[in-house]
Parts: C-alpha cells; structure tokens; sequence
C-alpha cells in the first residue's frame, strides 16, 4: 500500500470574503511526482504556501510525514501547533518560488551553506561539501563565489533549487519556477528538475504553467479550478482525454494538437 507524505482534510483558506480553498481533500503519496495545474487564482500557490507555513489556514486539518502540520497533539486532542513544531515540520520541505528569493548579498555557496549551518547545525566545512554537491548536480559548480546578480535567472533558479535540496528535504514544492524566466533559460531550469526527478527520490508537488513539461514528468496531474481539484489523473488521460468540461476549456488554451 502507498503511503500518503502530504494529505489536506477538508481543509479552507479565506483571504476575508475570498475562500481561496474550499473543503480540500488532497494526498501525495511518497515519491510520487504530482503536478497542480489550473487557471490564474484557483489557488494552486496557496496549497504550497499552505505547506510552508508561509500561510495558516481556517479549517480542516493537513499532515505531512505523518504528522499534523499546522496542530500538534497534546492530551490525545489537536491544538494549534506552536513555533517549534512548525520549525521542525518545516524540515521536511524545500521550496522553489517563482522570483528565486536568493540572498542578494551573499555569494552563491553562502545562499546554500546558511541554512544547513543555522538551522541544521552543520559546521562549515559540511555546509561547503554539500553545497559543492548541490552545485554540481544543478551543473553550476564554476558559480560559487559570484553573486546572484551576476548571473542569469536560469542560473539563479538552479542556484535557488541547490538551497532548497541542502536542506535534503523529502518534499520538494515548485511553484511556477520558470514563469519569470526568459524562454530561452526555461529549458536549463526544467533539464533540472527532471535529473532532479530521474534520480533522487524525492516526493515532488509542481505548480505550473508548462504544460508539456507537466506531461513529462507527473504521474499525476491535478486540475484546480476554484479552490478544488475539479479533476486529476495520469497525464496521458487528463492531458489526452480530459473528462470534465473546465479542464477541456482550461487545456485548449495551452495545448496545441500535435504538441511539441
Ligand atoms: N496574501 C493574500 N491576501 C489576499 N488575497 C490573496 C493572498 N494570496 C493570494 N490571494 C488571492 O487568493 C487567490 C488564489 O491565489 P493563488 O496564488 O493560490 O492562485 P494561483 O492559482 O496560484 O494563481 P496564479 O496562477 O495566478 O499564480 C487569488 O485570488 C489571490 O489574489
């Protein structure tokens, strides 16, 4: 049996009057790659922010690893988690955003070594071994000592994801990682993400808009519309014969008949 990493109950976020997710149930199981697909505001980034912690939510309950996210359990019952047990959930994911978020005024290797030497509590010389590592599988280990304003977006990104994997979380959450990117630099930040997928073991949930991409390299795709999954499935079927009237309207923008 497939064991669930990532699991959303009935869960609902409001921003005031806007209920962005609406009762969501959700899994991912371990090491299943699952991308989120949908049109602009159906809430696709709110489920990773939501996994981040970067946003709270109203109702419903999420775990991830086993573990309830946003609650801790004190006397059999769920409370509302507190700092330490949101820092230590935190653990189990790395996140990619759409504009990188490097540290500006640090080298490379520093925007990578920071969090294992702060958080994790790697001595210096660990810190620099892994990011070596990182930097190497991103193919980016002639960059180390530049900053990240001198290098392209598409190095910048693949610099972003070797800090989001020196963490060596068991998630990876991608959300849009291309969509600011010039398209000519979209391809090295995708070549990747796929390696990243070929060859680690990770659980990976991807917002995106590439939806050739998204074919390539999900073994589920989910179709959000409106806060809820209006339908998900294999990509040969959501992409080929998608079921539900929104997703053929959704998919015919994006997908044209002999798609390259
Ligand atoms: N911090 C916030 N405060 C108020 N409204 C927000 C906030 N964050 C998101 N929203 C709104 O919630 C809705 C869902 O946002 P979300 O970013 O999850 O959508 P999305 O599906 O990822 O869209 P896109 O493809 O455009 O990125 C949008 O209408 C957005 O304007």
């Amino acid at each position: 049996m497939t064991q669930d990493i990532i699991r959303f109950d009935r869960v609902t976020k409001k921003f005031g009057e806007l209920t962005v997710l609406d009762a969501l149930d959700f899994s991912v199981a371990k090491g299943e790659k699952v991308t989120i697909i949908g049109p602009s505001g159906s809430g696709k980034s709110t489920v990773l922010r939501i996994l981040m912690t970067l946003e709270t939510i109203d109702d419903g309950v999420i775990h991830v690893a086993g573990k309830p996210l946003w609650h801790e359990e004190r006397d059999g019952r769920l409370v509302p988690a507190g700092e330490d047990h949101l820092r230590a959930m935190r653990k189990e994911m790395g996140m990619v955003f759409q504009q990188f978020n490097l540290f500006p005024h640090m080298t490379v290797r520093r925007n990578i070594t920071e969090a294992p030497v702060h958080v994790l509590g790697l001595d210096k010389e660990q810190a620099n071994r892994r990011a070596e590592e990182y930097l190497e599988l991103v193919g980016l280990s002639d960059q180390a000592d530049k900053f990240p304003s001198q290098l392209s977006g598409g190095q910048q990104q693949r610099v972003a994801i070797a800090r989001a994997l020196a963490m060596r979380p068991n998630i990876m959450l991608f959300d849009e990682p291309t969509s600011a990117l010039d398209p000519e630099l979209v391809g090295e930040v995708l070549n990747v993400i796929q390696r990243l997928s070929n060859e680690h073991d990770l659980t990976m949930l991807l917002v995106t808009h590439e939806m050739q991409f998204a074919k390539q390299i999900s073994d589920r795709v989910c179709f959000f519309d409106k806060g809820r999954i209006v339908e998900q499935g294999p990509p040969e079927q959501v992409f080929s014969t998608p079921r539900e009237a929104r997703t053929q309207e959704f998919l015919k923008g994006f997908l044209s008949p002999e798609p390259h």
